[in-house]
This record gives structure tokens, C-alpha cells and sequence, in this order.
């Protein structure tokens, strides 16, 4: 058994067993993970209900608005992607995920690479081990890259691949509808969004990453058969429901985060896990969101609240796991060009003052690792904010203009 400091280190290289373990071991033990409530977002839940959108609808943008402004995510429908598609792609990745480990293990991660099989990138900045294994992949060297995994370039390697370009297609496609009505939601004009789009550039250069998710059963306590869709406890006692089950209290899926991008879509199967981080008053509280057939899930991003310039928030967010039901989750991240510096669009700052500095995505990503360094591994980080409260211009400062945004360099 690895010692905790061992793991850390090599973060993408993990020895041990999820789907095998009894207990919790401490390397996978989380501190402070019932420090706040966990409230059920469910549609017509009242002022904890997660924000739906329907991009059908004639009044989108006035909800994206508000969702991004209150929030910094909501739950997309009418997007138009196939639910026989996301269908497909989910039983593509678990059995890409089921494959033996040292199938998976040829496309390791190497150190801080961003694209990878392992666990997620912030994995580095803790000490704790999440509960999952994670892929990180970009969708314009997808068949080079699985072909770690299958190098024999078979039959399922074609059909996961062919699965998983069909679906980039659709989400490409997506991504771009929804950068438009982001712009409209900005409450920019016609002129405005071409004029933006003619300086920057924003869509045609917005680059994607995606990441698969699988949140392994926290104990392999039950046979296979009956761990599949529900736990045998609640379903002889009449007890609980997910997520009251006795087990799940120690380990953590994804360690919460913002996501560092412009923003994600997510698709996640049909069991719960995603909960969303919203302040009081009355309390502070973590916002379970509901798995709705068909729909996808919007969060913003940091460089998307500094593009915005701090109108839409980016969403402090986390996964956990559960006892019985293993879960799979997709996040199509759409972010700006490696090279673009991103700062607040001047269209949204108007007569007032840029809220932040303008920098690349790599930059970000620079800026948010000495954020948890100052503040020690396992930093509750101050809810996400620590990163962009870096990069914020200070009103008392006068340089500020220097340094108003020019997203595509
Ligand atoms: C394009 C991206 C976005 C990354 C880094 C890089 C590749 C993988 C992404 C994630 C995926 C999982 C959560 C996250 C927080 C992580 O650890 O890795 C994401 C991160 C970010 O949003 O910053
Ligand atoms: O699994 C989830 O629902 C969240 C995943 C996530 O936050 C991510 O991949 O960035
Ligand atoms: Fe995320």
C-alpha cells in the first residue's frame, strides 16, 4: 500500500483498488465534507431549484442571465443533442472505464500533462485521493490518443471512437449556439455580439477538452448483481435513499472546484452526485442537482466571469459518491485559445472599471496553483474565489486600464 505522500506525487498512478476496497482507507478519507447541508435541487424545489433553460424557448437569454448572474449553472434542455446519442456515449465510456487496468494504464497521465487517463488535474494539489478515476482528452486527437488504450485498433476501438465524434460534432455545434446566447444574455446588440466576434474571435478559436468521469461504488460489500441500480439495504429495509446510505461519508469523487474554462457542459447518467455551492443567507448549502433524462448541465467558468467582468460567476462545485450506483459523468469544457490573453470585454465594462487583469488560460492555471500553495494542500479555498480574487484589479488601484481585456492577442 502506497503511503499517502507516495500518491500524492504520483497522483495519476494509483495502486489501489476502488471497486475492491471494504473500507475507506485514510488516503481517501475527506476532511469537512458534511461542513454544510445537502439540499435537493430538484425542479420546482423553490429558490434551491436548479435553474432549467430551454434554448427553444423564445426567452432563453433572459434565463441564461439570470442562471448565470445567480447561479453560474443551469440545467440546458432543447439543445438539441440526441438522447439516443448521450445514451450511446455513456455506455461507451463504461465500457472503456470497465477495461483492466493496465489497459487503462498505457494512457497514464504523465506528470502535469493536461490529457490523460488518471486522476483529475487539481488531484496534484491535495493530499486526499478522490474517489475516481477520471480521462482527460482533447477531441481533435481522439483516435491517436485511445489507441493507447486499444492498440490493436479492434472493433470496440472504432465504435468508441466513432461514438465519440459524432458527439463532439453535435456538441462543437452546441458550444457555439450557446456562446452566442451568453453574448445576448450579456445583454449585447446584434452590432455588438459581430463586433466582438470580429475582434476576438471568441467562437471560432474557443478550443475543447473533454473529461470522463467514473465514480466508482464505494464498497464492493455487495455482489455485483445487486450493486448495479440500487442497494440492497434500502431496498429490504424500505430505509433510505440515496443519498442518505449509510456508507458514502468519508470519500469524495471530485474534490470541489471552479472549473478554470470558459464554460462545461455536462453530461451525467442517471444517478445524482453533482452538488453546486451556493452561499447563504440562510445557510450555506450544497445544491444537489437532479439527473433529468436528456438534459445537460452549464457551468461557468473563472475566465468566463473575467471575460464577463464578474456579471456571470463561475460555480464552486463538487461530485460525490455513493454506496451503490456507480456514475458516470462527460464535462465538454470550451475554453479560449492557448494563446489568447482573456480580460473583461469592453462592451460589458461599458463606462465602468475592468474588475481584472487580463491572461491566457495557462497563465489562470499558473495564478490558481499558487492560490492552493499559499493556502496549504487541503485549503477549503475559500469556495473557488481565491484564484480570480488574484487576478482582480483592485478599484483603488490606477493601472487598471492597462490591462483591459484583448482576448485573441
Ligand atoms: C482543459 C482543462 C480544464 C481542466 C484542466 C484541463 C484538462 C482537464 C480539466 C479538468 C477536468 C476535471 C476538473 C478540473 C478542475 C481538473 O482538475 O481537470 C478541470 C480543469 C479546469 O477546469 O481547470
Ligand atoms: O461528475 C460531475 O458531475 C462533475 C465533474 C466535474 O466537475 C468536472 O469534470 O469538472
Ligand atoms: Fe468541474
Amino acid at each position: 500500500m502506497p503511503t499517502p505522500s507516495k500518491l500524492n506525487k504520483d497522483p495519476h498512478n494509483h495502486y489501489f483498488d476502488l471497486g475492491a476496497a471494504r473500507q475507506v482507507p485514510e488516503t481517501h478519507a475527506w476532511e469537512g465534507l458534511h461542513e454544510h447541508p445537502v439540499v435537493d435541487g430538484g425542479v420546482g424545489a423553490g429558490e434551491d431549484a436548479v435553474p432549467v433553460v430551454d434554448m427553444q424557448d423564445p426567452h432563453a437569454a433572459e434565463a441564461v442571465a439570470r442562471a448565470s448572474e445567480q447561479w453560474g449553472a443551469f440545467l440546458l434542455q432543447g439543445h438539441g443533442v440526441p438522447r439516443e446519442l448521450l445514451a450511446r456515449v455513456e455506455a461507451g465510456i463504461a465500457g472503456m472505464f470497465a477495461l483492466p487496468k493496465t489497459d487503462k494504464m498505457r494512457a497514464a497521465r504523465q506528470g502535469g500533462d493536461p490529457y490523460g487517463y488518471g486522476l483529475p488535474h487539481i488531484a496534484l494539489y491535495f493530499s486526499k485521493t478522490m474517489w475516481s478515476e477520471g480521462y482527460s482528452l482533447s477531441p481533435t486527437n481522439l483516435r491517436p490518443e485511445l489507441r493507447k488504450i486499444w492498440p490493436d485498433a479492434g472493433h470496440d476501438y472504432s465504435q468508441f471512437c466513432g461514438v465519440m465524434e459524432e458527439f463532439h460534432k453535435e456538441m462543437r455545434a452546441l458550444a457555439d449556439k450557446l456562446m452566442e446566447l451568453f453574448l445576448v444574455a450579456l445583454g449585447l446588440t446584434g452590432p455588438q455580439i459581430a463586433g466582438v466576434e470580429a475582434e476576438h474571435k471568441l467562437t471560432e478559436t474557443m478550443s475543447e477538452t473533454i473529461h470522463l468521469n467514473w465514480y466508482v461504488v464505494q464498497m464492493a460489500t455487495l455482489p455485483a448483481a445487486t450493486r448495479v441500480s440500487t442497494c440492497l439495504t434500502c431496498t429490504l429495509l424500505h430505509a433510505c435513499r440515496y443519498p442518505k446510505c449509510p456508507d458514502p461519508k468519508r470519500a469524495l469523487g471530485m474534490k470541489a472546484h471552479t472549473d478554470s474554462g470558459f464554460f462545461a457542459l455536462l453530461m451525467q447518467s442517471q444517478v445524482p452526485g453533482l452538488h453546486l455551492f451556493r452561499h447563504g443567507p440562510p445557510a450555506d448549502r450544497w445544491v444537489e442537482v437532479p439527473a433529468v433524462p436528456g438534459a445537460l448541465v452549464v457551468n461557468i467558468g473563472d475566465l468566463f466571469q473575467i471575460l464577463t467582468n464578474g456579471r456571470f460567476r463561475s460555480v464552486y462545485h463538487r461530485a460525490v459518491v455513493n454506496r451503490d450506483r456507480e456514475r458516470i459523468s462527460l464535462a465538454y469544457f470550451l475554453g479560449p485559445a492557448a494563446n489568447a490573453k482573456v480580460g473583461p470585454l469592453k462592451e460589458v465594462v461599458g463606462g465602468g472599471r475592468p474588475a481584472y487583469r487580463a491572461l491566457t488560460w495557462p497563465e489562470y492555471i499558473i495564478v490558481r496553483k499558487e492560490a492552493f500553495a499559499n493556502g496549504g494542500a487541503d485549503l477549503e479555498f475559500t469556495k473557488g474565489g481565491t484564484a480570480l480574487e488574484m487576478v482582480s484589479i483592485n478599484p483603488d488601484d490606477d493601472d487598471g486600464m492597462d490591462d483591459q481585456g484583448d482576448i485573441s492577442s
